[in-house]
């Protein structure tokens, strides 16, 4: 395991896969999976966005063409030329912008209950709700508890809690939200023939199966669903032997070396 550049890089695999948390992640923060990955097959490179993990104090932009460019920069300093891209939730928006940016690099997407190219409309009530995240660690943790189905133990929530607040600006995760929910370019990627596979929680309100099937399975003509059963919006925390065997199955199929 070591440090280069922005980003936390484990395993010496031929294939290269960059990795983009989400809003209450950071690179450091994908949970148990981490452990199950084939770092012999596999380099992963796990990047903190502006203003969390190790690059918090770093100022903005907060956006998410911003985490695309950063992400494409740090491509470039790992002498990766084509890679695949995993994001989770915030990240499935981000590794769709680098798809937009760079599709000649882009080998395979892997999104994982994953922000849509089309953002995520929210009503007046839940807007508030979210935006209330930023400044209350109480809000952070009933989302957390909602977008998981309200079935897990305020341990886990709890910890989740702690680490969103240790490992993020709060006027980074703030601005975040504005990036996640309303970014929208689905006619940058549309009908792109690029390999996805999206994973979607069983117990995950808003971007679960039937949100996925609307928008990423209509935007992808290669696109292929994989359904977490018992999981909610974290399958890397929830299911994570499930999610890596489905994740690396995939990108071992498209992936040539
Ligand atoms: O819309 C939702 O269900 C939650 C999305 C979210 O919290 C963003 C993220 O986890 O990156």
């Amino acid at each position: 395991m070591n440090i280069r550049h922005d980003a936390h890089v484990i395993g010496q695999g031929r294939r290269k896969v960059l990795m983009l948390h989400g809003w209450f992640g950071h690179a450091r923060g994908w949970g148990p999976m981490v452990q199950h990955l084939d770092t012999d097959a596999f380099s992963y490179a796990f990047m903190d966005y502006r203003g969390y993990g190790h690059r918090k104090g770093s100022g903005g932009p907060y956006t998410i063409a911003q985490i695309a460019h950063d992400a494409l920069a740090l491509a470039d300093q790992l002498g990766w030329e084509r890679f695949a891209l995993v994001g989770h939730s915030m990240g499935g928006s981000a590794i769709q912008y680098v798809l937009a940016e760079a599709a000649q690099r882009v080998q395979a997407l892997v999104g994982i209950t994953p922000v849509p190219a089309s953002g995520v409309p929210f009503d007046p009530e839940g807007w508030a709700f979210f935006s209330a995240a930023a400044q209350d660690a109480a809000t952070r943790r009933a989302i957390i508890d909602l977008t998981t189905g309200r079935r897990l133990t305020g341990t886990w929530l709890d910890a989740m809690v702690r680490s969103s607040l240790a490992h993020s600006d709060v006027e980074a995760f703030a601005a975040y939200l504005n990036a996640w929910a309303k970014t929208a370019f689905v006619e940058r990627i549309q009908g792109q023939t690029v390999p996805v596979l999206v994973v979607a929680g069983e117990h995950d309100p808003a971007l679960g199966e039937a949100t996925c099937r609307a928008t990423w399975l209509q935007h992808y003509p290669n696109a292929r669903l994989e359904v977490m059963t018992n999981a909610g919006h974290y399958p890397m925390d929830e299911t994570p032997i499930a999610l890596v065997t489905a994740m690396e199955r995939f990108l071992r199929d498209v992936m040539s070396v």
